[in-house]
Formats: structure tokens, sequence, C-alpha cells
């Protein structure tokens, strides 16, 4: 008989086989929850801690060829060695995990649900993304298509192990699997094609949106909801409006990608890496977006200092227009892979109770001096949804051009009807 202690668990590298009488101390046993190691007893085999396998090395090169065990034969391994994970350090352990049947973690997973309606090419990425922060107890995806969010929830959840995260991942046709979720992200519509612009989408994604939102309102009456559905302000709108949710409930995500879009680009322009750049993308989700110069820096330095004044025009037009340039190189749908990076880094941020300064589509009500509408503003978020809309101060004619934008949304939405 030997006592685990917390050293034993940090050489563990993932796993470790102990006999059935080995004692795990307490101090150990919140050790193996917070590095994720995996204890498996074995009343038949008997393994020293320092001896169990290293099951996947995170890094190969750094780490040296683990001793067999002593009772392994030749080419044998371990029962349960090759359940590793290649980012297995530091992610938290699955609720359902048992050491001598008694649960390592707490009992109840007090981690809230999010959901994300819609399982095309956003849906799914932001519900894969949204697993793999391990925030969630379960994300519920849910489409129309028979079959679709169930299979590729469970492809999903395959990766888990792999991966290292705890986050079920469920599929459903039915919204009545919203139940219990505190956050919804909508991305049920259509998408664009090449020579389309989003305004075009109003119809067909209006009839979708309404009865989502009915779903929603249903099903997850207290949830905060992240409209992704293209056009965006409009379909925001909608959401708010047939949910009945309080405007800080219901927020269009457009900012964080415009933005996201602006700061990669200057990035390929050599000054600074990408998550060096700061810059914010206020106004519309389209012609009318504003990106201040005024408040753009890379580590630090004004933009205006660092790129020419035609050169940085430049870039802000391809910024505001790239969501046309990937659907026209994808020549069929639209961009996803930092939509739905964007989408899940809200509900993230949310989760953790605090976000820093973000633009989204939210009620203006008075602020900036711009019409009461759906427009990108800077906010912060938690854990209810929008906290507060931000002050920024702007040049005028930063200003004037959000004013412009919020106009122009304010016409479209009556235009809904
Ligand atoms: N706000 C943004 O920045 C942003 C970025 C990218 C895409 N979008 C928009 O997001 C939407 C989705 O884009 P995509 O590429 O994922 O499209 P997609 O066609 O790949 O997926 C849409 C999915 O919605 C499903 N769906 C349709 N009606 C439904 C309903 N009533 N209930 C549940 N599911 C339903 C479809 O079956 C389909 O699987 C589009 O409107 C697109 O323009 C917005
Ligand atoms: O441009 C689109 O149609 C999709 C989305 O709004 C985007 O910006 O990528």
């Amino acid at each position: 008989m030997s006592v685990i202690s917390v050293a034993d668990i940090e050489n563990a590298n993932g796993a470790l086989v102990i006999s059935a009488r080995d004692i795990l101390t307490p101090l150990a046993a919140d050790r193996a929850k917070e590095l994720n190691v995996r204890i498996e007893r074995s009343s038949s085999v008997k393994v020293s801690p320092t001896s169990a396998i290293p099951l996947v090395p995170t890094t190969l090169a750094a780490r040296p060829t683990p001793a067999a065990p002593p009772s392994a034969k030749p080419g044998s391994i371990q029962p349960g060695a090759l359940s590793g994970s290649l980012y297995r350090r530091g992610a938290p352990v699955p609720p359902q995990m048992r050491v001598q049947g008694q649960p390592v973690t707490a009992t109840r997973d007090d981690r809230p649900r999010a959901a994300v309606i819609g399982a095309g090419h956003v849906g799914a990425m932001t519900a894969l993304r949204l697993a793999e922060t391990s925030l969630f107890s379960c994300v519920t995806l849910v489409d129309i298509v028979p079959g679709l969010a169930a299979g590729l929830a469970l492809d999903m959840w395959h990766s888990a192990g792999l991966r290292g995260f705890t986050t079920r991942i469920e599929g459903s046709t039915d919204l009545a699997a919203l139940e219990g979720a505190s956050y919804v992200v909508m991305t049920a519509g259509r998408p664009r094609q090449p020579g389309m612009s989003r305004t075009d989408l109003t119809g067909v994604n209006a009839e979708i949106v309404g009865g989502v939102a009915d779903g929603i309102r249903r099903y997850a009456p207290r949830a905060v909801v992240v409209v992704v559905t293209n056009p965006l302000e409009e379909m925001t709108h909608l959401m708010a409006k047939r949910t009945g949710f309080p405007a800080s409930r219901v927020i269009g995500m457009a900012g964080v990608l415009d933005s996201a879009r602006f700061c990669s680009l200057i990035a390929l322009e050599g000054v600074a890496k990408p998550q060096d750049v700061d810059a914010i993308a206020l106004g519309s989700h389209g012609a009318e977006m504003v990106i201040p110069l005024s408040l753009a820096t890379a580590n630090g330095r004004p933009l205006e200092e660092l790129i020419a004044k035609d050169r940085l025009a430049a870039i802000v037009e391809r910024a505001r227009d790239s969501g046309a340039e990937v659907v026209k190189l994808l020549q069929k749908g639209s961009a996803y892979f930092s939509p739905a990076e964007s989408a899940a880094s809200m509900l993230a941020a949310m989760v953790k109770g605090s976000s820093p300064v973000i633009a989204a589509c939210v009620q203006s009500g008075g602020a900036y001096g711009v019409v009461n509408t759906r427009v990108g503003l800077p906010v912060r978020l938690d854990a209810n949804g929008v906290k507060e809309i931000v002050t920024l101060s702007l040049r005028s004619v930063e200003q004037a051009a959000l004013v412009e934008a919020a106009k122009s949304i304010a016409k479209r939405i009556s235009e809904l009807g």
C-alpha cells in the first residue's frame, strides 16, 4: 500500500493506474482534477505511480521515454492506457469521472447550458467552439433537417477525449430541447450567394427567425440570445420583438467579427500580430460600418502613425466588404470559421462574467446621440447579456457616420412591418 501524493499526480502525465489498496489523498485528488489525470484502480496489476505509462506526451521531444511497467509484457499496455488526450493537462475533469465509485468532481454540474439553433456551417462550428471551452455543461444543437444536429453532435462528442473538453453536445430537431439553456445562439437561416446582398435574405430569414423566436420564448424564457442570422440588425430586432425579451438579452453578433477582420488585415501589413491590433467596428454589419481610426492602435501606437492614410482607408474598405469577398471566393455560402469564433467568444465572456469593450448590435437607447434602433455600439457583457453601453470619445466625423448608420438601419427595420 502506498500514499498517492500530489507529486505522483503531477508525474502521471495524464493517467495513473494504482493498486486497489493505495490511498489517494484529498490534495492529490484535487490536483488530479485540475490536471485532468485519469486514475484507474486495478486489483490485479500493481504499478508504481512513477512508472505509470505516460499516455500521450504533450511534447514528444521534451519528455523521456517511459520505462515499461514491471508487470507489462513486451508490447503490452495498461488497461485504459490508450484513452489519453493531447490536450489533457489543465482541462477540466469530466463530471462523470469516479475513483472507487466516488465522483472525483462535484456530483452536480453547475455549468450553464447553451444551445445553438441551426446546425449549418456557422452553427456547427459555433457548437464545437463552445464545447471546446468546457464552460458549459451541455451544448444543444437544433436543426430542422432530420438527423443533422444529432449526427454532428455525436461526431463532435467523439472528439471530446482527444481535444480534452467536457461539455456534452446533443442534437435535436425539436426546439423543446432548448429547455434549461441560459444562452442561445441563433444561426438558422439562409446564407447569401454571390451577387446577393444581406438584405436580400430578409424575407426568407424573417420567417425562420420568427418561428425560432417563439420557441425560445416558450422553452428558454430567461436565456440571453445572440443573433447571427442575416441581415443582422433586422433579425436582431425581430428576435427581440418576437421573444419580448429585454434589450439586454438580445444581442446581434457582427461587431466582434468585423473588428477581428480589420485587425487581422492590419496585421498583414506587418506592423503587429493580429492580437496586438486594437480597433472596433461600429455601426452596421454592412455598408454603414464605422471603424474609428482615432481609436485604432497596434501595440499601443496609433495606426495613423504606422500606415499611410490611403492604405488605411483601403483596409477599412476591405474589412467592410470581407463578408462579400469570402462569399465570392466560396461561390456557395458564406464565412463561418471567424463568425463562429466571434459568437462563441461572446458567450464565453458572458459565462466568465465580464467582457472587455467589444462591439455588438444592441438597442441604442439614447447612446451616442443616434436614433433608438439596433446598431453596433461598444458594450461590455456580463452573465445576463449587455451590462452597459460604453462611451468612447469619437471624432466628430466618426460620430456623424455612426448617426447616419443608425438612421439607415432604423429605416430598414421600419420596412420590416
Ligand atoms: N452576423 C454575421 O456576422 C454572420 C456571419 C456568417 C453568417 N451569418 C449568417 O448566418 C446564417 C447561417 O449561415 P450558415 O453558413 O450557417 O448557413 P447554412 O445554410 O450552412 O446553415 C443554416 C442552417 O439553418 C437550418 N435551419 C433553417 N431553418 C431552420 C429552423 N427553422 N430551425 C432550425 N434550423 C433551421 C438549415 O437546415 C441549415 O442547416 C446566414 O443567415 C448567414 O448569412 C451571419
Ligand atoms: O457576408 C455574409 O453574407 C455573411 C456574414 O455576414 C459575413 O460577414 O461573413
